[in-house]
């Protein structure tokens, strides 16, 4: 069966079919602020995005997802701690069944309601699926969100969700600035990971935002409407897909900031 994040399926299970999972490099990981190494040669994460590269919005059973079109360098990550050029193929989501928990990475056991991911491939390679077997395939840009004011960017991906109610469906989605959705300083910790989804591959290069951006309660209350299942299949809600803290194996995390 299928990996998922229920008792039968989730987290503890993950190794029996993806061993990697007890890996040296693996994510999320509990970020200890004063634990982290300030590193002043980190230079400022330099995003540059398209909104005419954004494609579609999809549920794809385990979290939703909205996909750009990754064929040329219209929406890409340079400088912070990566060398070359990375491109944005999707960015997507992880959050809790109530508000005190749902993000990947925590700090200092810290848990958000909420985690986003932008997912960015080196171009060095030829395709984010050659990318993602590299160890320095892929590039993940995290920003935690926050329980405050409504957010009226996180609102447009969420007039989206009835169309994409159930595992599966997908629909189109345009001119969507995945910018609006950082925080106002890019302020962040950095260290070398894994996906936290299977299949796991340790090519992730992580970079952690220090600030969240806000999400209002009702608005996570609509996250939390989305299904796992399929239409037609008895009703499970998408809520809990994160991940917990995995162990830092001897891996130092950097900071940008002192
Ligand atoms: N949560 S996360 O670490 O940002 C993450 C980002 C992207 C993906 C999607 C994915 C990435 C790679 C593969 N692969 O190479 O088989 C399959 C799925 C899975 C997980
Ligand atoms: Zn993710």
């Amino acid at each position: 069966h299928a990996w998922g994040y229920a008792a039968n399926n989730g987290p503890d299970k993950w190794a029996d079919s993806f061993p990697i999972a007890n890996g040296p490099r693996q994510s999320p990981i509990d970020i200890v602020p004063g634990e982290a190494s300030y590193d002043a040669e980190l230079k400022p994460l330099v995003l540059k995005y398209d909104p005419s590269t954004c494609l579609e919005i999809l549920n794809n059973g385990h979290s939703f997802q909205v996909t750009f079109v990754d064929d040329t360098d219209s929406s890409t990550l340079k400088d912070g701690p990566i060398s070359g050029t990375y491109r944005l193929k999707q960015f997507h989501f992880h959050w809790g069944a109530s508000d005190d928990k749902g993000s990947e990475h925590t700090v200092a056991g810290t848990k958000y309601p909420a985690e986003l991911h932008l997912v960015h491939w080196n171009t060095k390679y030829e395709s984010f699926g050659k990318a993602a077997s590299q160890p320095d395939g892929l590039a993940v840009v995290g920003v935690f969100l926050k329980i405050g004011a409504k957010n009226a960017s996180l609102q447009k991906l969420i007039d989206a969700f009835e169309s994409i109610k159930t595992q599966g469906r997908q629909s189109s989605f345009a001119n969507f600035n995945p910018a609006t959705l950082l925080p106002g300083c890019l302020d962040y910790w950095t260290y070398d990971g894994s996906l936290t989804t299977p299949p796991l591959l340790e090519s992730v290069t992580w970079i952690v935002c220090k600030e969240p951006i806000s999400v209002s309660s009702e608005q996570m209350g609509k996250f939390r409407s989305l299904l796992f299942s399929a239409e037609g299949e008895a009703e499970s809600c998408m809520v809990d897909n994160y991940r917990p803290p995995q162990p830092l194996k001897g891996r130092s995390v950097r900071a940008s900031f002192k």
